[in-house]
């Protein structure tokens, strides 16, 4: 039995050494830092990596050594690569990327995986190699296969590179061998969107060169590799195929229009860029070339802020469904075989979509005909608008839909496992009904972002099993799930709804019970700071302007306008009520309101709105603004108008800062990476800032606590720090670090 990280090397009669990864859970292709740490120091750079000879890692030295085995031992003819547990490889080890940036780890020196092993051993081997791909083949994974000879693989396995959704490329030849596979267009696009593709369309494309079930993977891939030993299949190696790379002239305008779409789309970011400019040197210098520019780019990219935070977030985004008290008992999740959806309007439609996205039967009730038809169309229409966009066939449309059952009483509702109540009135008398008709296991969920739970099950005996299950809007596509306990919910019911939230494929965090939660909690001070900003005399679109340009989707005013100042104004009154002191009440939306300016419904707010989804900005929102300024009484600063789109990002997001810590201070949420992940999924916060606690870190909370605490004297009390982010400052303690760490220092 091998241990982790390594591979295992078996020949068979038929003259074919099987060389299987082995690192569970994902065969990742790890770097250990315990054998690297057996190098000579003097042989060590921190910036270019290990200058001489040595130990480059568990997996990685492994594979070698298997092929220099297979190819040393006279009974091998030919060599297949696969994977143990029904995966081929989930990439390079991504914990190690810690230890590396950090200076615990060595890396390899430059080009040493990418050309020494993989080129100059796996590829250039006198023995041909074939890849038997199932399951997982991404990034580095992905890589070690396109160096082998041939790939067969499984119709569900996923082949990708994923590698700049962590701020990096490719680093193991991906960006040189994946084009000559598919084609500059069709590599970029994977390459730039992260975005893997199933055996099916890579056997299309010429990824892989058969598909076959996952019981034949291993015996054809033994009998291809003897094939192309016998000169019967072709040998071929991908870093020198050009039959499927554009002409030169056509690759050029391929990869000008791949650098306008990527600064487009992520204007902040640079290692796209990069990724293309090494594409593009293999083209224009050669394969090799392009090998060394592409390992010298990766690991500069392996040390950037970017890269940090994306790694911290994929990390955080794993740790969001790790819950003490309720993950660590043990406890298995329960099987949910039907769900009851209570309502079928705009949430509760788009919570059925999802279930049945994700092949949950649903029973929808509402209270007549009328509604529960109005509930069905909506449905109907979510999947429509995926079939109009190609992302479902009609059959899976049909099969979908037949997954519904619409309902106008609880007859059904005796095998149900999990009831999710949208906004219906009289929650408490539906929890007693429910509590009722359901059987005694099932789940009481409700979706809301203001109720309080306790009070909704006080008419019952389940509060046991009352949960919060706060989806966005719309529900079938916003990813970010929040559940939401009491102190009296159980472990199992969280266990289990932890379950389906990854089963609908939703980022779930779990948080306490409070009005708004984690996310309305950090969002609202975004709204509020930006309206009284307003009335201190800043320029809406200045604002506006500064919070794309940091990475958010829209500014506050653009979200206002999509989320529509009836809702903005009831959130206000909500935080009004419960949190007085540091609600800013603003008039300018009620005055807009007043003329049926609204928000995008009605094609008027802080923008003009003509064709679709097109914001204009519109001077006449002047005349609301002064009247809401000399109705507030209070002075524009002429100093804001000075202020730089650094200081207006500061100014709009360290009163969001202020609010994550109350959050975490109260218990509201677990731990400060949960809150990175809710700022992400839930805000639109760039990820690639790490979300808004890592990138309050990264700013330090001593600076953000002295501009609140300047702001404070010259404004009020709204940006009066907590107490919470006062004690770190003053000790020097990151935001970010966990209670009892700071317990341990005081
Ligand atoms: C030089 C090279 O070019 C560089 C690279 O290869 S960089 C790495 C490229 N690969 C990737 O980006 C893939 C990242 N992983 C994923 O997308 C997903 O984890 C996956 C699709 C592989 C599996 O998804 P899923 O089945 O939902 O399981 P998921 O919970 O995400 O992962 C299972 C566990 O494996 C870990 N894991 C997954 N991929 C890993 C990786 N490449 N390295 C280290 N750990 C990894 C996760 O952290 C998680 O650990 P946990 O159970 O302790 O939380």
């Amino acid at each position: 039995m091998a241990a982790n990280g390594r591979t295992e090397l078996e020949v068979g009669a038929d003259g074919v050494a099987v060389i299987t990864i082995c690192n569970p859970p994902v065969n990742s292709l790890s770097i250990d830092a315990a054998v690297l740490n057996f190098v000579r120091r003097d042989l060590y750079d921190p910036r270019l990596g290990l200058l001489g000879y040595g130990f480059v890692g568990n997996f990685l030295y492994s594979l070698k050594e298997s092929y220099e085995e297979a190819l040393r031992r006279s009974d091998v003819k030919a060599i297949v690569v696969t994977g143990k547990g029904g995966k081929f490889s989930g990439g390079f080890d991504i914990s190690s990327f810690g230890g590396v940036q950090g200076g615990q780890t060595m890396q390899p020196k430059v080009g040493y995986i990418a050309i020494d092993i993989l080129t100059d051993t796996v590829e250039a081997a006198t023995k041909p190699s074939v890849a038997a791909i199932d399951g997982l083949a991404l990034g580095g994974g992905l890589e070690v296969a396109m160096a082998c000879h041939a790939r067969i693989a499984t119709p569900m396995a996923q082949l990708g590179l994923p590698e700049l959704q962590l701020g990096i490329i490719p680093g193991f030849g991906g960006t040189q061998r994946l084009p000559r596979l598919v084609g500059l267009t069709k590599s970029l696009e994977m390459m730039l969107l992260s975005k893997p593709i199933k055996g099916g369309e890579a056997d299309e494309l010429g990824l892989v060169d058969a598909l076959v079930s996952p019981n034949d993977l291993v015996n054809t891939a033994r009998q291809w590799a003897l094939d192309i030993y016998e000169l019967r299949r072709p040998w071929i190696k991908s870093l020198y195929k050009t039959d499927k790379l554009e002409p030169l002239g056509e690759a050029r305008e391929i990869l000008k229009f791949a650098r306008a779409q990527a600064q487009k789309q992520a204007a902040n970011l640079h290692h796209p860029l990069v990724c293309i400019d090494v594409v593009e040197e293999g083209i224009v210098a050669g394969p090799r070339a392009g090998l060394w520019k592409e390992a010298t780019a990766f690991q500069d990219l392996l040390f950037s802020d970017t890269c940090k935070s994306l790694v911290h977030v994929f990390f955080s985004q794993r740790a969001t469904s790790k819950i003490p008290g309720a993950t660590d008992l043990g406890l298995m999740p329960r099987k949910i075989s039907k769900v009851a959806i209570l309502g079928g309007g705009l949430m509760g439609s788009g919570i059925a979509t999802a279930m049945i996205l994700s092949n949950y039967p649903v029973i929808l009730k509402e209270v007549n005909e009328k509604f529960l038809n109005a509930g069905i169309d909506r449905i109907k229409a979510n999947l429509q608008s995926r079939v109009r966009k190609g992302k479902m066939t009609d059959e899976r449309y049909e099969k979908a839909m037949s997954l519904v059952t619409g309902v106008l009483d609880y007859e059904h509702f005796k095998d149900v496992d999990l009831a999710v109540i949208e906004n219906v009135k009289l929650k408490q008398q539906i929890f007693s009904d429910l509590e009722k008709y359901c059987p005694s296991h099932c789940i009481l969920a409700t979706n809301t972002s203001t109720i309080d739970l306790n009070l909704i099950g006080e008419k019952t005996k389940s509060q046991d099993r009352i949960v919060g299950a706060h989806f966005f809007s719309p529900a079938h596509v916003m990813p970010l799930l929040e559940i939401v306990r009491t102190q009296r919910t159980s472990p199992q019911v969280v266990v289990d709804l932890l379950d389906v939230g990854k089963k609908i494929k939703k980022t779930p965090i779990v948080v306490g019970n409070c009005t708004g939660f984690a996310v309305n909690r950090m969002f609202f001070p975004y709204t509020q700071s930006a309206l009284f900003y307003i009335d201190l005399g800043m320029d809406v679109y200045k604002i506006d302007r500064a919070c794309t340009k940091f990475g958010m989707p829209m500014g506050p005013f653009r979200l206002a306008d999509l989320v529509g100042f009836g809702v903005a104004v009831a959130t206000g009154m909500q935080y009004l009520e419960n949190f007085p002191e540091r609600v800013y009440k603003s008039m300018l939306l009620p005055l807009m309101m007043e003329d049926s300016r609204a928000g995008e419904a009605t094609q008027k707010g802080f923008y003009k709105y003509e064709g679709k989804r097109k914001a204009t900005p519109d001077p006449e929102i002047m005349k609301y603004i002064e009247k809401s300024r000399s109705m507030a009484g209070v002075t524009p600063d002429p100093e804001l108008l000075k202020l730089s789109e650094k200081d207006i990002v500061e100014m709009v997001f360290f009163p969001v800062i202020n609010e994550a810590c109350r959050v975490l201070d109260e218990g509201i949420a677990v731990k400060a990476s949960d809150l990175d992940i809710a700022s992400i999924f839930g805000m639109g916060f760039p990820p690639y800032r790490g979300g808004v606690m890592y990138w309050a870190d990264s700013i330090g909370a001593n600076y953000i606590h002295g501009k609140l605490e300047e702001w404070t004297n010259r404004y009020g009390g709204f940006f009066k720090p907590c107490s919470y982010l006062a004690e770190r400052a003053a000790k020097g303690i990151p935001l970010s670090a966990p209670a009892k760490k700071v317990q341990a220092r005081l």
